[in-house]
């Protein structure tokens, strides 16, 4: 602050000009009253003296205002106004804030002695006009008319008596609408977020729990996916809108009340939808919830500070429309919705309920909010004159134009988020090229030739080329493994899946999938998680896929159910190809993913009303439907409780039954009786097998059993290759250890019985042999012994060796003639006898057992792996570790198996 110890006197001015609101516009120098000769004479004698020391300001008098002119604001610089009355000039100021410079009201005693007693009325503010008592302004006032006075009166008999008196301010019984006007913006700000903030929370959540993969691979159109969320919200935003407005209106808020309620509502419901339109747009780009929340609360916080500040008074909200303010950030800033609505809600507010005028302190009532003032530009005031061109302000826009960008808002996020949701990669890496949309197939134009057999095939080989040669650049000049190096019988496959000669539902094709390091560059470190895949699929047969963990069986199950793109070959079902017509075998399909994707605030009755919905089930099927998909799985009893209450089991038979609705022909279960319980478990087999008559169904699993009970065709993959294929039987035959027979006898005659086994079965092999009890392995070349082997250790072909029929005998001779072992009794194909025929038997008992497929598993899994496999417990020499061999079977124990 200056400091001044030697502050200097100057002489008092003139009476200074008055003044408008801004400089130039209209005011009045003094309303006078009463209009008497004497006071004329008082007030000539002040306007005469001074022009001496204000030249420019000129008191001339004017016509004199009557009651009727109370509302009317000065249309020009006035002079000295003649009023009727005090009440006059309480009112006229009241009602025309800042329009006057001064008032007096004389009141003159006669006598003698004669007194001239005369109240000023002052501005006692901070603005335009202002004369407070304490500045030099009033003062110049008061001295002019008291020299007035004394130059035309004996001042020796005259007496003079003053009062000051300021012009009435604002009425307080208006200072809710104040709060609403200044705070509205906030709040009804506020109550929109809310939505915004759950909509972002809903839609990633579940995007983050695959639910909307789960209802696309059900049936579920992109456009329907969005059009239904935009609408639900739709109804929600204009229900919250109606609240408002019918709150603000019975609290009785001015803006509220003085606005037109269409347009409020409009405005209200407009501002929602943008938000929420915006809302989407985010979640395609967010993948996690806790992400998308992050981000709705820093909006939030962003536009509450926006609202609060900026809107919260003409003076900020306007100033992007100042000369000296970028017009850039007006542009930026018109993206923004709440940008919008704030404008159009102080417009609103200042037409409806007026202002407070933070720098006078005054309240400025306003007009009421007609929907023609949609239309108007915004009046700098409300004075009577706003009508006038001169109190408007030039450059900001007329409150309709911010309904026009909420709407171009609505629309810009529309198309960004269909766009950004099919460019981001999701979580399975799908994404479409960024000029997608130039394509006529997204249009459902298919424009391509409808390819036979042979040239599809023909076109898969060449690909298959093409992929080979650019593989074996990348990996410097040679593959890893190629299908010279396949099993027979993958081989005899790869030619029945190329073979337009060979008849079936269906055939997978090269099927390739690489996740790529970079998306920029193919690496030698992308991973190929399947790996040129040929498979045959057959009607009414069930197709059984193991592998270890990673070995690319969901990567398998996800392309062909149409969740992942893949990045190479194709697969047909029923002629229809999986790149080029997904969304017409998705019509045919039923999935059960490896995750369960229910809704939790749903029941299992609702799920499957929902699912059936989508797969257009007719609705009076659906009854029908529900209570026998639910009672073949055993949750009919818990049909009506949420789903998130169900067990881990209980879910997943939930997801089984979703994938069977809407009678599909091809069916695709990723692990589906994982965290079963083995009762539950047989229940979902039997309906399993009962519903794959006529049906193309691939199961994958990490439980050998249920691969052997429920398997057609078994397959094997490791590192995305097929390793082997066939039914069990086959398989077991082929990469089995044969058979395993233990025999107990006395300890005296072990040499005599060795002799007697190795001659009635050359080729086996002793395993063991300890204190009588010896155990063999028969290698598949010695099957053909087998049989007589049995024969002699029962003692029917007459031999010394004598043991009763054994009690749990093999099931093996059916399960050959079909292929695999009879569902719902599976055996481990074991059988076992014990020699009771008194003292004299050479056998005391015997076991055998075939080779179980977890056996087959591991050793082709051991094969794929010669450096040993880290899913699997290993020591740290790399071998198995002894503890887990159990009965001389190797036992391993498989992480994440069940
Ligand atoms: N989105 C992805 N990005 C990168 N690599 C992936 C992705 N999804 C899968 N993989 C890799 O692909 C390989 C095959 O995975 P996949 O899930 O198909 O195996 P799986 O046989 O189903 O295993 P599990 O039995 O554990 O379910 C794995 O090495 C895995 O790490």
């Amino acid at each position: 602050m200056r400091s001044n110890y030697h502050p200097k006197p100057w002489a008092l001015p003139g009476i200074d000009p008055c003044q408008g609101r801004a400089p130039g516009d209209p005011c009045i120098q003094l309303l006078f009253t009463p209009d008497t000769p004497e006071v004329r004479q008082i007030l000539t004698t002040v306007s005469e003296q001074n022009k001496a020391r204000e030249p420019s300001v000129t008191l001339d008098f004017e016509s004199a205002f009557t009651n009727a002119d109370i509302t009317k604001a000065p249309t020009r610089k006035m002079g000295m106004v003649p009023v009727p009355n005090g009440q006059f000039i309480y009112n006229y100021t009241l009602n025309n804030p800042n329009s006057t410079r001064f008032g007096i009201e004389f009141s003159i005693v006669q006598g003698p002695p004669k007194n001239y007693v005369y109240q000023t009325w002052f501005n006692f503010t901070n603005s335009a006009n202002d004369t407070d008592p304490f500045g030099d302004s009033m003062l110049s006032f008061t001295r002019a008319i008291d020299e007035a006075i004394m130059l035309i009166t004996d001042s020796n008999t005259a007496s003079l008596n003053t009062a000051l008196k300021d012009f009435p301010l604002v009425p307080p019984t208006l200072a809710n609408d104040q709060v609403v006007s200044s705070l509205g913006p906030m709040f009804f700000f506020c109550s929109m977020m809310v939505i915004f903030i759950c909509v972002l929370n809903q839609i990633v959540t579940e995007k983050e729990l695959h639910l909307r993969h789960s209802m696309q691979m059900m049936g579920l159109k992109t456009l329907v996916y969005w059009f239904s969320w935009w609408i639900s919200n739709a109804l929600l935003v204009f229900i919250s809108a109606v609240v408002i407005c019918g709150f603000g209106i019975a609290f009785g808020f001015t803006v509220f009340k003085n606005s037109n309620f269409l347009a409020l509502l409009i405005t209200f419901f407009l501002f929602g939808m943008a938000m929420v339109t915006m809302a989407l747009w985010i979640t395609t780009m967010v993948k996690r919830s806790r992400t998308a929340i992050l981000i709705g609360i820093f909006l939030f916080i962003i536009g509450l500070l926006f609202e609060s500040i900026v809107f919260s008074n003409s003076y900020v909200g306007y100033i992007w429309y100042d000369e000296g303010t970028t017009s850039v950030a007006r542009y930026i800033l018109m993206f923004i919705p709440f940008f919008n609505f704030g404008k159009i809600f102080l417009d609103m507010s200042l037409f409806a309920t007026g202002r407070f005028d933070l720098l006078t302190e005054t309240y400025i009532p306003g007009p009421g909010f007609k929907w023609n003032d949609l239309y108007n530009p915004i009046p700098t005031d409300f004075t009577p004159t706003y009508d006038d061109k001169r109190t408007r302000h030039p450059d900001v826009p007329a409150p309709i134009q911010s309904w026009y960008l909420m709407l171009m808002n609505i629309a810009v996020f529309v198309v960004l988020a269909l766009y950004l949701d099919q460019v981001v990669a999701d979580d399975y890496g799908n994404r479409r090229h960024l000029l997608f949309f130039l394509d006529p197939s997204f249009y459902g134009l298919n424009i391509r030739k409808k390819l036979t057999i042979r040239e599809w095939i023909s076109a898969q080989q060449n690909d298959k080329t093409k992929r080979d040669a650019a593989r074996k650049k990348l990996n410097g000049g040679s593959l890893t493994e190629t299908e010279a190096d396949d099993d027979n019988d993958v081989k005899e496959e790869r030619e029945q899946a190329l073979s337009a000669d060979f008849e079936t539902q269906a055939r997978i094709c090269n099927l390739q999938k690489v996740f790529r390091e970079s998306q920029f560059r193919k690496s030698p470190l992308d991973k190929i998680a399947v790996k040129d895949l040929c498979l045959t699929l057959q009607e009414g047969k069930l197709l059984a896929l193991l592998g270890q963990n990673g070995a690319g069986k969901s990567t398998t199950m996800n392309m062909l159910s149409g969740l992942t793109q893949s990045t190479g070959g194709d697969a047909l079902f029923y002629g229809l190809s999986m790149n080029t017509e997904m969304p017409q075998i998705r019509s045919l399909m039923g999935v059960c993913p490896q995750h369960d994707i229910l809704f939790d605030d749903l029941t299992a009755k609702e799920h499957i009303e929902l699912y059936a919905g989508l797969k257009n089930v007719p609705k009076h099927d659906i009854p029908r439907l529900t209570e026998e998909r639910l009672k073949a799985v055993r949750l009919w009893a818990v049909k009506d409780r949420l789903s998130h209450t169900y067990s881990g089991g209980m879910k997943r038979r939930l997801s089984m039954v979703i994938s069977t609705l809407g009678d599909p022909k091809i069916i695709f279960l990723d692990e589906p009786t994982t965290g079963m319980d083995p009762t539950n478990r047989r229940h979902v087999w039997s309906f399993i097998e009962k519903f794959k008559q006529g049906r193309i169904i691939i199961l994958t699993t990490h439980s050998m059993e249920e691969a052997d009970i429920l398997g057609d065709r078994i397959c094997v993959m490791a590192h995305g290759r097929l390793r082997a294929i066939g039914n069990s039987i086959h398989l077991k035959n082929k990469f089995g250890a044969g058979y395993r027979i233990s025999l107990v006898t006395d300890p005296g005659n072990t040499e005599l019985v060795k002799s007697l086994i190795e001659s009635k079965v050359p080729g086996c092999i002793l395993k063991d042999s300890s204190a009588g009890a010896l155990l063999y392995q028969f290698p598949p070349s010695s099957m053909p012994y087998i049989p007589k082997l049995v024969q002699w250790l029962e003692g029917v072909d007459g031999g010394s060796a004598s043991a009763r029929t054994p009690t749990n005998r093999s099931t093996q001779g059916s399960a050959a003639n079909s292929g695999r072992n009879t569902p719902l009794q599976p055996t481990n194909g074991s059988s076992s006898g014990l020699s009771n025929y008194g003292d004299g038997a050479l056998i005391h008992g015997y076991g055998i057992s075939q080779t179980s497929l977890e056996e087959v598993f591991l050793k082709l899994i051991r094969d794929a792996n010669p450096d040993g496999y880290q899913g699997y417990e290993i020591s740290s020499k790399g071998k198995l570790k002894s503890d887990e061999k159990e009965g001389g079977h190797t036992q391993l124990r498989h992480r994440g198996t069940n």
